[in-house]
């Protein structure tokens, strides 16, 4: 299979080539890519992947196209892709709009957590899409991490808001936990540690057992310490209304540059 990707050298479109190419799933005989500033010497170590000269160029030369670039830049792309499987990680274009280019539409919504090939990247299937197809799609996806089939397209707004935002929430609280510690008379090196323990320790204690979560927290309010006293306060601050806020707004925003496309 030859695969292209639009966007080969940004945030997701290299996390995928450098994915697929590291876990052997395709060789770099079989990409093609394709970016703004042209091509480059070296992509991930190999120098024998093909660089398109323009889109129609690239897909001449592939079965299967990816298109990783940023939503405003899909227009100007003028892609006719008749007769290829199309994934598009873009945020806000939907499949109404992507159906101009005439392929067959998969939407995935990976995130940053590519970079490490841990991204959970639902995907949603537009009609036309074949069961070969789904395998294909999930086989790409397996290169940056984990992915389910979702069932409706609405769902991949919802998912742009929450897994799509990768590191971006636990940042945020690390940002507020160390400047707490600061403010506090904390050293900035260990300000940094205490937020890691909390945001990173805390996260891996409970990789693979999430759904626990709602009993950790029970466990926390049963001891009556200092936990529960934060817990309480963090709540009577907003902190639910806080996340639901944020997610709320990044689902708005797909939505309405779903509605409005550049
Ligand atoms: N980053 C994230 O965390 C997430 C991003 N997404 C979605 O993924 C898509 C890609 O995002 P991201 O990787 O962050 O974006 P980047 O800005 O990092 O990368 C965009 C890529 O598109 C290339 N590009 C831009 N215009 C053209 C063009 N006309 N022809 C060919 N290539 C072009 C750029 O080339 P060059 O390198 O030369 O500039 C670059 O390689 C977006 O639509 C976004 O909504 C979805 C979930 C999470
Ligand atoms: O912030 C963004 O727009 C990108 C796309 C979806 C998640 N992150």
């Amino acid at each position: 299979m030859k695969l292209g990707i639009i966007g080969a050298t940004g945030w997701l479109g290299s996390a995928l080539g450098a994915g697929l190419l590291s876990r052997g799933i395709l060789q770099p005989g079989d990409l093609v890519l394709l970016n703004r500033s042209g091509p480059r010497p070296d992509y991930h170590g190999h120098a024998d992947v093909t660089w398109a000269r323009d889109v129609a160029d690239l897909v001449a030369q592939s079965d299967v196209i990816v298109v990783s670039v940023r939503p405003e830049d899909w227009p100007g792309l003028d892609l006719r892709a008749e007769g290829r499987l199309v994934l598009s990680f873009m945020a806000g274009v939907d499949a109404a709009t992507l159906a101009g280019c005439s392929g067959r539409i998969v939407r995935a919504m990976p995130n940053a957590v590519a970079e490490i090939g841990a991204s959970y990247s639902p995907f949603w299937a537009a009609g036309g899409v074949t069961e070969a197809d789904r395998d294909t799609v999930r086989r790409l996806l397996s290169a940056i991490g984990t992915t389910d089939e979702l069932r409706t397209e609405t769902q991949i707004d919802l998912m742009t808001a929450l897994p799509g935002s990768g590191a971006a929430y636990p940042a945020l609280m690390a940002v507020a936990m160390a400047g707490f510690m600061r403010a506090q008379g904390v050293c900035e090196p260990i300000a940094w540690r205490a937020a890691e323990a909390a945001v990173i320790g805390g996260a891996r204690l409970l990789e693979g057992r999430i759904t626990e979560a709602p009993a950790l927290l029970a466990a926390y309010r049963d001891y009556r310490g200092t936990t529960a006293a934060g817990l309480d306060a963090a709540e009577a601050a907003g902190f639910d209304r806080a996340i639901e806020a944020a997610l709320s707004a990044a689902t708005e925003k797909a939505r309405r540059m779903a509605a409005s496309p550049a």
